[in-house]
């Protein structure tokens, strides 16, 4: 018995490249499939968004000379090669799946809306929301936080590469503690920077708790659904 039916799993881009320097390796993206099936095969519903940072970040692109706007969107034209890879992947290993676009790019994804992706995801097709929000100077941190309340998902899974909220970045700080569970006051006033400060105040507004958790242990995302504790729990 699952505890949470209806997720959304923000999966990072950075991670995808494994350990490549860029790009996405294959290694990666059939076992992130492998992964959304099993928690599928367990009756969840799963809406997912995956970032870009793999291939391409607005950010960096400034100090390239890049206007922002542009390498933002480029950004999330990044998030859409990834949603793609991930379709691709999951249609392979036999669980279905669909993206939707924020951007109009038919016939590459149908047009993204909260009404389509609820009725996949009540169809048992797992749902890739790609290109963020189609707004720049957004993150697809937001995105997670906005798709997640707009499809009613009763938490939002971080799946990243640690393994929940430390008091300080773990990969740079090997004294900081990890935290079971947190509220979203805590996380925000003592800006820990594992998720944008914008994604904590959407959810927090909306009462969508997140699980930042170790996606890249295998079982971890089934785990979570049925309920174990793994990683740390952010609340109000
Ligand atoms: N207080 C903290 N607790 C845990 N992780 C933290 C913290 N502060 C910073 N981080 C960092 O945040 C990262 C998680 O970010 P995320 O999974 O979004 O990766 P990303 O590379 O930004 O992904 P994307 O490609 O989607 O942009 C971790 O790898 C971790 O190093
Ligand atoms: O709503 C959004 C989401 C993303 N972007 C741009 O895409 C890249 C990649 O996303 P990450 O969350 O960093 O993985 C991001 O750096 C932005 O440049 C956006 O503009 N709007």
């Amino acid at each position: 018995m699952v505890k949470y039916k209806r997720v959304l799993l923000k999966l990072s881009g950075e991670s995808l490249q494994g350990e490549q320097n860029y790009g996405i390796s294959t290694e990666m993206l059939n076992a992130y499939a492998q992964e959304i099936g099993a928690a599928v095969k367990e009756g969840a519903q799963v809406a997912v968004v995956i970032g870009g940072g793999n291939i391409f970040r607005g950010l960096a692109g400034t100090s390239k000379g890049f206007d922002r706007v542009k390498g933002d969107q480029m950004g999330m034209l990044a998030t859409i090669i990834n949603s793609l890879a991930l379709e691709s992947a999951l249609t392979n290993q036999g669980v279905k799946a669909k993206v939707l676009t924020s951007i109009r790019m038919e016939p590459i994804g149908e047009y993204y809306s909260a009404h389509k992706a609820r009725e996949l995801l009540n169809e048992g097709v797992v749902a890739i929301l790609a290109g963020g929000t189609s707004n720049p100077f957004f993150t697809t941190d937001t995105a997670s936080a906005l798709r997640g309340v707009e499809i009613e998902a009763e938490v939002l899974l971080k799946g990243t590469r640690v393994d929940g909220i430390y008091t300080a970045d773990p990969e740079k700080d090997p004294t900081a503690v990890r935290f079971e569970e947190i509220t979203f006051h805590e996380a925000y006033s003592k800006q820990l920077k594992v998720m944008d400060l914008t994604a904590f105040t959407m959810c927090s507004e909306n009462n969508l708790p997140i699980v930042v958790f170790d996606m890249n242990k295998p079982k971890n995302l089934t785990k979570v659904i049925l309920g174990e504790k793994i990683g740390t729990l952010v609340k109000n």
